[in-house]
């Protein structure tokens, strides 16, 4: 097999990553419907798995879990997820011929050998489905032609699947159909049933391909989603820790404070998360941001570049041919960094407290939402497909954080991610090394002092350049369609 992407002629591959259709609200009114009377058998029982299964069963559909018989025989987490949720649990040969729809939801790094052990179990005509393109478009799979292939895949993390969908709402969610597998012409029909069953359709469906989610989720969780947070926190805590603020409550302001801020950011965008600062505050936020984008625009590049030409992929999967080396040393160093190891104090700190001492981490998400937005379109993604996978997501991110620090984050998101957020990590903190020694407790940890006094003029300009960025400006129109986003806050 070869890199699917790369196999392709320029003029397909700009077609297939321009495709993203927002979807209207009533092209879902039929629901779960056309599905209803499928038997869908899921493949893996974790962070995807059993809250998409959870989801679609209350959504009213037929859900069974197919394990690995060594899952099920050694009675592992995703068979004691599965049977502990009521679930039917059985193994691939009792479940896949019966099986009208395969959710294929195990890690990527798993999927060549899965795909391999379950296709040819399926039955004539089934469809086989996927939350993310990476085993077809950068492993270049290729599905027995019969079989319907699509995609629905939530630009957020399992656990956050489920709590959205509790809450009434759901999460965006990118729908597809592989251009080489719809030898019935329904896989859309297909597609749409699952991702209502999911209360994707409540937040916002896009009609995209294998090709565009791949190319625009590897690169929004490596950068802005997993990858700015985690050099954030550990960026932020350490100053502080070296500005004399109190280690216990340091590691507090940014394990909740990323959730805090951005839940400004998830309602209201930048500009309402920038609005929630002090206009000197705001002001300072905006250059702070200015220049980390200026310092960090050339890496948020190359991840991009890479993931593009395929070099990222082909590294990821060189790392798991030696089965996970640097995956695990990374995962090992990040869980003895002072901020993972620091318990928390006990002093409350209220929710705009978080803003007027989370300077800096206001102004990295705005630097790191941003970034991530422009070199995304820039390299062919549509805006609502960027805006899903960068400043919508951030928050769902940022509550994983707040949850169990990024101990919490690294083991919801996929590994996939986890790999890919470590690469920038590595990179991110060091450019920021000479940035960071010259911010103070006033930016990080204390907060401004004096009036609220600022220049007329530059206060306009500043709140001009922040409405007026490309990611608000779609923002607004898809934020619009979300009448049922709740709030959230963990802040005391
Ligand atoms: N994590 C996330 O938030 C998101 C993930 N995705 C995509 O969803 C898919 C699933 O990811 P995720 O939920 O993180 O997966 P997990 O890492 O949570 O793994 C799911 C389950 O797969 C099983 N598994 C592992 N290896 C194999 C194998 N060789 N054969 C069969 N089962 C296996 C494991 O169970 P056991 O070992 O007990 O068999 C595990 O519980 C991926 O394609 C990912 O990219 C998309 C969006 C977000
Ligand atoms: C942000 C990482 C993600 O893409 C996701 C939760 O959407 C993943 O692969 O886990
Ligand atoms: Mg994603
Ligand atoms: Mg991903």
């Amino acid at each position: 097999m070869s890199n699917y992407f790369n196999s392709l002629p320029l003029r397909i591959q700009l077609q297939e990553l321009g495709k993203c259709r927002f979807m209207a609200p009533s092209e879902f009114s039929e629901g779960v419907e056309p599905i209803k009377d499928k038997k869908i058998v899921i493949v893996g029982c974790g962070a995807q798995g059993l809250n998409q299964g959870l989801n679609l069963r209350d959504s009213g559909l037929d859900v069974s879990f197919a394990l690995r018989a060594a899952a099920i025989s050694e009675q592992r987490d995703s068979w004691k997820r599965a049977t502990e949720n009521g679930f039917t649990v059985g193994t691939y040969e009792e479940l896949i011929p019966v099986a009208d729809m395969v959710l294929n939801l195990t890690p990527d790094k798993q999927h060549t050998s899965v795909v391999k052990a379950v296709v040819p179990l399926m039955k004539q005509g089934a469809c086989l489905s996927y939350s993310h393109g990476f085993n077809i478009v950068e492993e270049g799979t290729q599905v027995r032609d019969d079989l319907t292939v699509i995609m629905v895949a939530p630009k957020c993390p399992g656990t956050e699947v489920r709590e959205e969908y509790l809450r009434g709402f759901g999460v965006p969610t990118l729908i597809a159909v592989h251009r080489e597998n719809d030898p019935n012409g329904n896989g859309l029909e297909l597609a749409k049933a699952y991702a209502a069953g999911t209360g994707g359709h409540r937040a916002g469906v896009l009609e995209s391909s294998f090709i565009a989610e791949v190319k625009s989720d590897l690169m929004g969780e490596q950068t802005i989603l997993c990858g700015m947070l985690q050099s954030g926190a550990l960026l932020c805590f350490d100053r502080m820790v070296e500005e004399g603020i109190d280690p216990a409550y340091a590691a507090k302001l940014v394990q909740y404070g990323w959730e805090t801020v951005t839940e400004g950011l998830k309602q209201g965008g930048v500009t309402n998360m920038m609005d929630r600062l002090s206009n000197p505050a705001k002001i300072r936020a905006f250059d702070l941001a200015d220049e980390m984008k200026t310092i960090l625009r050339p890496l948020f590049e190359k991840h991009q570049d890479d993931i593009m030409t395929g070099d990222f992929s082909r590294t990821m999967m060189e790392d798991w041919a030696n089965d996970d080396a640097n995956l695990l040393k990374w995962r090992a160093e990040t869980n003895e960094t002072p901020f993972e190891k620091q318990p928390l104090t006990d002093q409350p700190i209220d929710e705009q407290t978080y803003y007027d001492q989370g300077i800096l981490m206001v102004a990295m998400v705005k630097a790191g939402v941003e970034l991530a937005f422009e070199v995304m379109v820039e390299a062919g993604i549509i805006d609502e497909s960027a805006y899903y996978e960068s400043l919508h997501e951030t928050p769902l991110i940022a509550n994983t954080i707040a949850r169990k620090k990024l101990y919490e984050m690294n083991i919801v998101i996929s590994d996939t991610a986890e790999y890919g957020c470590y690469l920038f990590d590595q990179a991110a903190r060091p450019m920021l090394k000479d940035f960071m020694q010259r911010q103070g407790s006033d930016v990080i940890g204390k907060g401004l002092d004096g009036g609220n006094g600022v220049d007329n003029k530059r206060l306009i300009e500043v709140n001009d350049a922040i409405r007026n960025h490309p990611v608000e400006v779609v923002g607004r129109t898809l934020r619009g369609y979300m009448t049922g986003m709740q709030a959230i806050t963990s802040a005391d």
